[in-house]
């Protein structure tokens, strides 16, 4: 039996909230690292009870137990790069915030989990605030849905320069390294179609448009897919085309699964056909 560990395994970080459904959140970001490769690690912020259908209920952990699980995987293991996803309150943001400044986490991917894709703000106003202005800063790249791109710049999104000059104001206003305005909740003609903006480079990101209701857990797997290709080496625009592909390939592949919206599916390598 060879019992000699892989060495040099890529190690990817996800702080973020659990689905019971599995679908999203902790869930998607584990799997998402597993399918590329790079061993997962988590910090778990909530516990949301939810399935395809809704949230039922959220509940948050203290926040020290969020830096505990930081810390057990940073100061043992080490972490290439790291993700968050449902940050919840105002205490947990700004402590994490603090965290990755004390580790120094430079492949720091913020998915600014704010506002679900039919436009209902899931954190406080307070939350809002913190994540713009303690967490966004220390982003290598930050990943707002439309929704969350109107509330980072107060512009109205509509169409396709809206969402440009979207991620131009972020980029300028909020000090993000670079963003990414996602299309996931703009009308149809636009929906897949995403903009990238690293302060040089203006790129608009578009693939086949899949026609599907099952879209549980797009972005946590996009973010996730992001952080993962960093954590193995690749550089960020490399980073989030190659992430963009593998999200667009699992969609194509979603699990028609529960009542709502079933979540993207992973498990396309290991399909024969
Ligand atoms: N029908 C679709 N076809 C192809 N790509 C899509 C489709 N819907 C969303 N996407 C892509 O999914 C990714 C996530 O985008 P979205 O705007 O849905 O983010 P989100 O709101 O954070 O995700 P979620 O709906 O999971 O909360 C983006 O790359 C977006 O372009
Ligand atoms: C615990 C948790 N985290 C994040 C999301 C958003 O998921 P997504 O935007 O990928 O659908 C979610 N529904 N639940």
């Amino acid at each position: 039996m060879n019992t000699q560990t892989t060495s040099k395994t890529p190690v990817a970080l996800t702080i973020a909230g659990s689905d019971s459904g599995g679908g999203a959140g902790i869930q998607a970001d584990l799997r998402t690292f597993a399918f590329h490769c790079v061993h997962g690690t988590c910090a778990i912020t909530c516990v949301t009870a939810q399935n395809t259908v809704g949230v039922v209920r959220v509940d948050a952990m203290p926040k020290e137990a969020v830096i505990a699980q930081i810390h057990a995987v940073a100061e043992d293991i080490g972490v290439q790069a790291a993700k968050t996803g449902m940050l919840l309150n105002q205490e947990i943001i700004a402590a994490v915030a603090e965290e990755v400044e004390a580790l120094q986490i430079d492949n720091l991917v913020v998915d600014p989990v704010m506002v679900s894709r039919t436009g209902a703000q899931l954190i406080s106003d307070d939350a809002v605030q913190t994540i713009s202005h303690l967490l966004i800063p220390k982003a290598i790249i930050v990943t707002p849905n439309r929704y969350e791109a109107q509330i980072l710049t107060n512009l109205e999104i509509n169409s396709l320069d809206d969402m440009k000059a979207a991620a131009q104001m972020i980029h300028r206003s909020l000090r993000a390294k670079a963003v990414l305005v996602k299309g996931g909740g703009m009308q149809e003609s636009l929906r897949g179609i995403d903009i990238y903006f690293d302060g040089q480079n203006l790129e608009t990101l578009s693939t086949l448009q899949i026609d599907t209701k099952n879209t549980h857990g797009t972005g946590c797997t996009l973010s996730a897919a992001i952080a993962a290709n960093l954590a193995m080496g690749k550089d960020l625009f490399t980073a989030v085309q190659q992430a963009k592909d593998y999200l667009t390939t699992a969609l194509s592949h979603a699990l028609d699964i529960g009542k709502g919206h079933g979540p993207v599916g992973h498990f396309f390598p290991l399909l024969k056909n």
